[in-house]
């Protein structure tokens, strides 16, 4: 009998895994083409939820737009847009199916523009994509963003798809610890891994009771990025950029009100506790002395940076929490206001950002200039999840 069960086992294809690890082969990323300068956002926000008759309110969300400080976020919604849609321009009118039918389609066109950059900058045919990984926070939807992204982009009717939805934006490097256990496991594995937000949902007019649906109005832009996952690259093929040494989540006890959201009629709703900054903060540094451990490092300047920005305050928090050096945050802080809080895809674009500038400024590696470095993301929970990378000599 054991015998028979051997033959039947041994019939099965054995995935072969990698000798190498994770590594991250191409980054593309995208925008919707309508940008707003943060500046001249009160204006434009008042004036479509037709609310300028509450200039005292339209003053606080001046100043908490200043306060942010972001410069420009781009969105897939407009004025005439709007205009079409009075109920998503109110605080209270039921407005899901409206939000919805934007989002099904405009997350995986979106998703499709990140996606052919990043494989044509990864250089092999789209059919050898034998796994995709998608998240977004944007819609739910059946089948899913993930389908209509395949289907968009022309991949394998046989690649192997993982939607990842409402997770917020631990997930993006959440995607990237996914990817790593399947390229890791199956040696010839190439994971298309996706981040796609269009924030449709959470756009609603203004309240004077209501400073946590002022705060998520004031931050969030629409964006997406892709990275191509694999290991052992094919030599004169696959460019290295990052390889991924290890991938630890961790959620802090006691925190799930630290921040999060809610689907509802009215769209997604959202809150953040003032608390947020120092709870990420004082929680970091264990998940760094943990991934770090087997290199023994513990001076958090030793390794570059790629942590999701959260806002100016995360950003601030950390490094005077860990000590770091001006500078260690300034590819997330330059994301952050040049684009918003794009959710999940924030990360993977302060990613993109750590290797260009490396290459632009002349650094001796993709991670300017250093070995080691550590990708960070934040996101309800709390959910707390650290990759340990190294970067390649440029
Ligand atoms: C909006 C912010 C700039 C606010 O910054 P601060 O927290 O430092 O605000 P602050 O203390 O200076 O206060 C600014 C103004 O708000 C008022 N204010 C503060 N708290 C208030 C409250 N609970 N109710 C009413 N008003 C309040 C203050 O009195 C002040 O008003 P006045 O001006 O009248 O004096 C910041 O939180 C931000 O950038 N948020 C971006 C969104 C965000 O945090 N995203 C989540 C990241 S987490 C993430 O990315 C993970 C994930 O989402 O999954």
């Amino acid at each position: 009998m054991a015998s028979i069960n051997n033959v039947v086992v041994d019939a099965f294809p054995k995935p072969q895994r990698a000798r190498g690890p994770a590594t991250i082969m191409a980054i593309g990323t995208a925008n919707p083409p309508n940008l707003y300068e943060q500046s001249a956002y009160p204006d434009f926000y008042f004036r479509v939820t037709n609310s300028d008759h509450k200039p005292e309110l339209k003053q606080k969300f001046r100043r908490l737009c200043e306060r942010t400080m972001i410069k420009k976020r781009y969105m897939h919604l407009t004025e005439e847009l709007l205009k079409e849609k009075p109920g998503m321009c109110s605080y209270m009118d039921t407005s899901f199916d409206e939000r919805q039918d934007i989002v099904v389609e405009e997350v995986p066109r979106l998703a499709k523009e990140a996606a052919v950059k990043a494989i044509k900058e990864w250089g092999r045919s789209k059919s050898e994509i034998t796994h995709l990984v998608f998240c977004s926070t944007s819609g739910v939807d059946m089948p899913g963003a993930d389908y209509r992204l395949a289907n968009l982009l022309g991949l394998s009717s046989s690649v192997n798809r993982i939607m990842l939805y409402n997770q917020a934006c631990h997930i993006g490097a959440q995607t990237l610890r996914i990817a790593k256990d399947i390229a890791e496991n199956n040696r010839t594995a190439r994971v298309l891994v996706v981040a796609c937000e269009v924030n449709t949902l959470i756009f609603r007019g203004p309240e004077e009771r209501d400073f946590q649906n002022l705060v998520a109005q004031v931050a969030f832009g629409d964006g997406a990025a892709a990275v191509v996952v694999g290991a052992d690259p094919v030599e004169g093929v696959e460019s290295p950029i990052f390889e991924i040494m290890a991938a630890l989540p961790f959620t802090v006890p006691e925190t799930q009100m630290a921040v999060g959201g809610q689907l509802k009629q009215i769209g997604l709703t959202f809150h953040v506790a003032h608390q947020l900054p120092g709870l990420i903060a004082n929680n970091l540094e264990t998940c760094l002395g943990e991934a770090m451990k087997p290199l023994g490092i513990s001076d958090w300047n030793d390794v570059f940076w790629v942590a999701h920005p959260g806002n100016w305050g995360i950003m601030d928090a950390v490094e005077a929490k860990l000590g770091l050096e001006q500078g260690k945050l300034q590819s997330s802080r330059h994301v952050f206001s040049e684009f918003g809080n794009m959710m999940s895809a924030t990360v993977l674009f302060v990613m993109d950002e750590v290797r260009k500038r490396a290459a632009a400024k002349g650094a001796a590696t993709t991670g300017d200039g250093l070995q080691w470095g550590v990708l960070c993301g934040f996101g309800p929970g709390l959910s707390i999840e650290t990759l340990v990378l190294r970067s390649v000599p440029l």
